[in-house]
């Protein structure tokens, strides 16, 4: 027997983000329906028979007015969520070329808004993970070995000059070979150098490190780590993240409110030989059962981003491409 549920079958919804010049078509839906009078994305249910993408051209057309090209669109996340009084898979995807002008068919006001004007609390509470997967880069840049902190900041130096000055990047400061003392050293000259240069400086290693240095964008935790924690360890203010390797390991993610994961190694890596690979065709159904944004990880760069997209991820996070010392 399956277990029971209060709530009743599970709805299939189809969720629209839709982007034009960086902004993201947002509604407000009406104050009778079902989470009323809060923000949203278009879209609605899927109709029995239906494809996820024919469900959202249809509502995308009757809200919006807007025309949308099936092959524009690509999946962003799937979030499942239990309201109490109704169960939702939102399955969410993205496009950056919806033809015409906008309007609120259905008499609901519309606004195109910059991502970092979406605020949890003015959507339903499903919605969290979408709005951290819009404010999230592709790309999370990872630190690579050294073995004394002035060594570190050396190398930083120049990996940060491979970076587009234009797109700000997360950029993970790794560093598993120093002590504690020598990491909170080159931390915080670190992250002080990647906020000049307007990038987000996240932290590694125990969750207790942000409280050390609260001037990081947030704190990236090790497995090891995140698996004795029972819940979030650092203010909604901060970015939390966690390294992941299976299923079990991303479920436990979400419980702990994690805004990301990383999720490998994807392909085999010189950073961490032995380490069996998941490949793509596994890491592609670990993500599509997530309900946060995940990173790939593991033997990849900027070059391997519109693959990790495709497969639904948020991007790739990577040491070898950006981390270099100076010729
Ligand atoms: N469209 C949309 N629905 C969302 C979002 N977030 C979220 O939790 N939902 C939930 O997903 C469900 C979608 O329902 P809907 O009411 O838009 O769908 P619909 O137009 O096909 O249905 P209706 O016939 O009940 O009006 C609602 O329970 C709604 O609360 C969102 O960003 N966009």
């Amino acid at each position: 027997m399956t277990k029971a549920n209060s709530s009743g079958r599970e709805v299939h919804v189809a969720v629209a983000v839709i982007e034009r010049r960086g902004r993201i078509l947002i509604a407000r839906r009406p104050d009778h329906a079902h989470q009323g009078g809060l923000l949203e994305f278009p879209g609605g249910k899927v109709e029995p028979g239906e494809t996820v993408q024919a469900a959202l051209i249809r509502e995308i057309a009757e809200e919006t007015g807007l025309k949308v090209p099936e092959d524009s669109l690509a999946p962003v996340i799937g979030i499942r969520h239990d309201y109490g009084d109704k169960r939702v898979f939102l399955d969410v995807w993205h496009t950056r070329d919806a033809i015409g002008e906008a309007e609120g068919r259905e008499g609901q006001p519309v606004d195109w808004l910059d991502p970092s004007e979406l605020r949890d609390d003015q959507f339903p509470a499903a919605n969290r993970p979408i709005i951290r997967a819009l404010r999230l880069p592709g790309v999370l840049a990872i630190s690579g070995p050294f073995d004394e902190p002035r060594k570190g900041l050396e190398i930083l130096e120049s990996s940060l000059a491979v970076l587009d000055p234009d797109e700000p990047a997360m950029v993970m400061l790794r560093a598993p070979d120093l002590s504690e003392d020598a990491y909170l050293a080159f931390a915080e000259q670190a992250v002080r150098r990647c906020r000049e240069l307007g990038h987000l400086p996240l932290l590694h290693g125990p969750a207790e490190r942000y409280t050390r240095i609260p001037s990081a964008a947030g704190i990236h935790l090790p497995w090891r780590e995140a698996r004795t924690l029972e819940s979030r360890p650092v203010p909604v203010s901060a970015w939390f993240g966690v390294s992941c390797h299976d299923e079990a390991q991303l479920a436990h993610a979400a419980a702990l409110g994690a805004d990301f994961a990383t999720l490998g190694p994807v392909l085999p890596t010189e950073s961490h030989p032995g380490q069996p690979a998941l490949g793509w065709p596994r890491f592609q159904s670990l993500v599509a059962r997530a309900t946060l944004p995940v990173y790939a990880l593991g033997g990849l760069g900027p070059e391997d981003v519109p693959r990790a997209r495709e497969l639904g991820s948020q991007g790739v996070a990577g040491i070898r491409y950006w981390w270099r010392e100076s010729d």
